[in-house]
């Protein structure tokens, strides 16, 4: 709703009031309408400040409502009201302005910012484009490139660069509602014409204007990467800098229509809601977010300071806590003091702060960690050294402080049982770069406490990361079902198909790289090593059946003979590809590595066959997705939400895709069992590819949406 009173005698004060952010849903947009009417009717009225409760003024358009049907009045008229109004509309903008609560604000004559308000068109960011008139008041205000840059971007600007640009007239530091106030009693009775935005044209461009969005069009297209929100952002705001008002707005309104129902723009509203809904965690054992309370973290250590070791501990730094980080290697310690302060001062230019140098001390000793509240070990991936390392913290921490690993496999409950609390051990496992990549799946195992869990969320939440909460198995949720995926990018080599096939066919989905690519950017040596330690890498070459079979099922051993000739990618000039010199960036094809596929092929008998990238699609993404299906069924992962987070934050997933479950849903799960089962009467030798039985039960149940698997998952689990 919104409230209406009328305070200092002649100011008509409109609060939005709607929990938690002011969304402008039906009940609001009624309650502003028939304020609006009072005020402008009032005459003892002179001027109106619209505020919103809570020290918030409006995240925007309700998203919850997207899909009901149109009820309340409708926004783009509500804001034309305001903007026409014959008393100065003053918004009083704290907390955020963001989407539709922006527009409202642009519809007000002035604006008025608290220093710490947050203001920004983000609708990109749900697959639409500022609708409610953003895209064509914005350009008009500020100018096309300064538009351009927020709405195709969707970033929020502070107050103090909003001021900068000229979308708010005042910033405080104090009172925004009594700052708007005693503004609005200032400017009651002036002149209104010259503050309607609608009716400015947009200020002129240095050089030419065509040229300019072309520029700009060919760099989102390019960036976009299939995504076509963005695309439409720019065809708006080429609207607003060529057309009339009008016009420019039915423009609006037109590209809008093509986005709000497009499948990309559910895809990422449902990624919105998934985020959120990872941080409200569960697990089997019935522990919950909200019956957990977390323990005060005030100091962290990092133990090993190797890439990822180092980037943990800027991030840390960077979400404000005093960071100890250890390294026994004097040379390396020295080497990481230098790259983690670069980082820190790279990070803070970005963000125009100081940086966080102070945060950050180093030791080659462990027993500088005795006073922390909480340990990430990063050392070498090597079950031996990191049950040393757990042995050492668990006699060197307090009794009480937690004990974590950024392990990306191993098993985490055997690390705790090196230990005197094995309640207190859970893994945090980052994603290179860890400072910059947002996902962080903290696992769980048997022994970990909800209180540790909890607590690893709640760093998680501060360091700016999607925390997801995941249970302990060979390679937690990520990869694990990318096991699968990379299997079948290798049998589909065995079977005819080159590795620019399957690349193009991933890129062309929406992946910034395909999986050969990524693997040479990798390293493929990187791989090798694992399948080392699974004992599926065996060494030397063996032909006839044996040579394709590990552990009675069918294997590829293409990437170990790789790795055997050398060939590790970038790092030393090729791999799957040909990439001219060691430390090359451009991939290129490599004839010799088509004609080593042939010789491989002749040498086990097996006939190359034509391969559509339809084909890589369905059999890369559907055995990722099955193996989704059983994690969800071993109630490793609490729900789809949970998979697609990581994925989308993780792995690269097109973020216009909603994530892996998500997409399955979308295509339809009775597809996708159906072609799973077509796939594995073709290759029975490859259990990965056989139909999850919970992919079964959910077609049998008829095939619910995503947003219901959860409550689905959990009623089948207990008719079992
Ligand atoms: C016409 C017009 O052109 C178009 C078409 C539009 O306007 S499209 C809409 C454009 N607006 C946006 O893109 C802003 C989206 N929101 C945010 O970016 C953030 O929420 C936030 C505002 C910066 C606050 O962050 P937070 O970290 O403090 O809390 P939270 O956990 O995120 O959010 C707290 C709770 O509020 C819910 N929520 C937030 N924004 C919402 C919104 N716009 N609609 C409905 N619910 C919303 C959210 O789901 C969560 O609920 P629950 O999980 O507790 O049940």
């Amino acid at each position: 709703m919104a409230q209406y009173s009328r305070i200092s005698g002649s100011v008509g004060l409109i609060t939005l009031k709607s929990l938690p952010v002011n969304a402008l849903g039906a009940v609001v947009r009624q309650g502003i309408v028939d304020s609006l009417k009072t005020a402008l009717q009032d005459p003892k009225v002179t001027s109106v400040v619209i505020c919103g409760q809570n020290g918030v003024f409006c995240g925007g358009a309700d998203i919850k409502e997207f899909g009901d049907s149109e009820s309340g009045p409708p926004l783009i008229p509500m804001i034309h009201a305001i903007e026409a109004g014959n008393k100065p509309m003053v918004a009083a903008i704290e907390g955020f302005a963001l989407g539709g609560g922006l527009e409202l604000a642009l519809g007000c004559h002035y604006r008025i910012a608290h220093s710490k308000a947050r203001l920004g068109l983000p609708e990109v960011t749900l697959g639409l484009l500022p609708a409610a008139g953003g895209s064509q008041r914005l350009p008009r205000l500020i100018g096309v490139p300064a538009a351009l840059d927020l709405i195709i971007t969707g970033r929020h600007v502070t107050a103090a660069e909003a001021l900068q640009l000229g979308i708010v007239d005042q910033v405080t530091d104090h009172h925004t509602v009594d700052a708007a106030v005693k503004f609005a009693l200032s400017v009651a009775g002036r002149p209104l014409d010259a503050r309607r935005i609608s009716s400015y044209s947009c200020p002129p461009v240095s050089g030419d204007l065509d040229a300019l969005f072309e520029e700009v069009m060919r760099k989102v297209r390019r960036g976009a990467r299939g995504a076509i929100a963005p695309v439409a952002c720019v065809q708006a705001v080429r609207a607003a800098a060529t057309l009339p008002y009008a016009r420019g707005m039915e423009r609006e309104r037109e590209l809008m229509a093509t986005l709000f129902t497009s499948g990309q723009a559910r895809a990422l509203q449902y990624s919105f809601f998934a985020q959120r809904a990872v941080s409200r965690w569960s697990t089997p054992s019935g522990a919950r977010w909200d019956a957990s309370a977390p323990k005060p973290v005030r100091k962290v250590a990092v133990i090993g300071l190797g890439t990822m070791g180092r980037g943990i501990a800027v991030a840390l730094a960077q979400a404000g806590f005093p960071v100890v980080s250890v390294e026994t290697q004097e040379k390396q310690l020295t080497e990481a003091k230098r790259a983690v302060s670069q980082m820190l001062e790279r990070g803070a230019k970005r963000r125009g702060v100081a940086a966080p140098l102070d945060k950050m001390s180093y030791s080659s000793n462990i027993q500088a960690v005795a006073d922390v509240d909480l340990v990430i070990e990063a050392v070498f991936e090597d079950m031996g050294l990191k049950k040393k390392i757990f042995q050492q913290l668990s006699a060197v921490c307090k009794p009480d402080a937690l004990l974590c690993t950024n392990t990306s496999s191993l098993d985490v409950d055997q690390l705790a049982s090196q230990t005197r609390n094995p309640e207190l051990v859970v893994g945090m496992h980052f994603f290179a770069p860890a400072h910059v990549m947002k996902l962080l799946e903290v696992v769980y195992g048997p022994r970990s406490s909800p209180q540790a869990l909890a607590t690893a969320m709640q760093l998680g939440k501060k360091m700016g990361k999607v925390s997801v909460a995941v249970g302990n198995c060979p390679g937690f949720v990520g990869n694990r079902m990318l096991k699968a995926y990379v299997e079948q990018a290798f049998f589909l080599l065995e079977e005819g198909a080159t590795p620019e096939l399957v690349d193009s066919a991933l890129e062309e989905f929406g992946f910034s790289m395909g999986f050969f690519k990524v693997s040479d950017l990798s390293g493929l040596d990187v791989g090798w090593k694992v399948r080392k330690e699974d004992g599926l890498a065996l060494p030397g070459v063996s032909t006839g059946p044996s040579a394709r079979i590990r552990q009675g099922r069918r294997y590829s051993p293409l990437g170990d003979l790789l790795c055997q000739r050398g060939r590790f990618g970038q790092k030393t000039g090729s791999g799957w590809y040909q990439y001219g010199k060691p430390g090359g960036r451009v991939a290129t094809p490599d004839p010799w590595l088509h004609s080593f596929l042939e010789e491989y092929r002749a040498q086990h008998g097996l006939v190359p066959r034509r391969i559509d990238p339809q084909e890589v699609l369905e059999r890369c993404l559907y055995a990722l997705i099955n193996e989704g299906f059983r994690i969800l069924e071993d109630g490793i992962a609490a729900g789809p939400e949970d998979i697609d987070c990581i994925y989308v934050f993780g792995y690269g997933w097109p973020h216009y895709r909603g994530g892996p479950m998500f997409y399955a849903a979308m295509v339809g799960l009775p597809k996708v069992l159906e072609r799973l089962e077509h796939y594995y009467r073709a290759h029975p030798d490859v259990p990965d590819l056989q139909p999850c039985s919970l992919l079964r039960r959910l077609v049998a149940s008829g095939s619910p949406p995503v947003q219901k698997w959860k409550e689905a998952i959990k009623k089948l689990h207990s008719q079992l």
